[in-house]
């Protein structure tokens, strides 16, 4: 399933993200691609060991916590890795696939991917997050503010930004449910659970839609 979500984060919220990155110090985005993604991978990433990366992160993993959507649709269980990119003129990330296991000894798996946009559309030509589904490719330009998630087991790109720069913070997610075919078996039957709830309270309906959900969440959830 991808999803996208306007407005993750406040207006607030993305100024101070825009502020802080278009003072901070960015190195070279191939340090943080696998083997074969650093072939192709040309953007800057602001410097992790600045001071500010970490409380910039805690403001996007703070936004994504307080979004029911979200959590309903994505059961998190780690959001992790988040990145704050850049793409100037000529720049692109051609199609790859993100790695499934990331961080150091104590790793976490990419079940999910997002892309949180900063930028205007208007601002840059190009950089649409390109996803490559076995059928049809799917550009996505969203809003500043407005994220996507999407499976982590799909290739993807990044379109060459023509002029203009596009900020984006990336990230992902070890899910508590890997499979994304469950995933959102989960998350209709919690739709349609929380709907008739809302038009008849705790009926029998509700009750048995309610133990499938928890019995399934019970054998899939890891
Ligand atoms: O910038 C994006 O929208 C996605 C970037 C990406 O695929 C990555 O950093 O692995
Ligand atoms: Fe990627």
């Amino acid at each position: 399933m991808i999803l996208t979500v306007d407005n993750i984060i406040t207006a607030e919220e993305l100024t101070q993200l825009t502020e802080t990155l278009s003072k901070g110090k960015f190195i070279d985005g191939q340090t943080t691609a696998g083997w074969h993604a650093k072939l192709v991978k040309h953007n800057s990433q602001l410097d992790t060991t600045s001071p500010e990366t970490k409380t910039l992160q805690n403001l996007v993993i703070k936004a994504l916590e307080r979004n029911l959507l979200f959590k309903l649709a994505i059961q998190p269980k780690h959001i992790h890795s988040l990145r704050f990119s850049r793409y100037q003129q000529d720049m692109n990330y051609g199609s790859h696939t993100d790695n499934a296991l990331m961080g150091g000894k104590q790793f976490f798996r990419s079940d999910v991917s997002f892309t949180l946009f900063l930028s205007s559309p208007e601002s840059y030509e190009g950089g649409e997050l390109v996803i490559e589904k076995p059928e049809a490719k799917l550009y996505y330009k969203l809003n500043p503010g407005s994220i996507i998630f999407y499976p982590s087991t799909f290739l993807h790109q990044v379109a060459e930004v023509k002029t203009g720069t596009r900020f984006v913070v990336v990230g992902w997610i070890q899910s508590l449910i890997r499979d994304t075919s469950k995933r959102e078996i989960l998350f209709d039957i919690d739709t349609v659970r929380r709907s008739i709830f809302a038009k008849e309270g705790k009926s029998t309906e509700f009750d048995l839609l309610a133990k499938t959900h928890a019995n399934l969440l019970r054998q899939w959830a890891e």
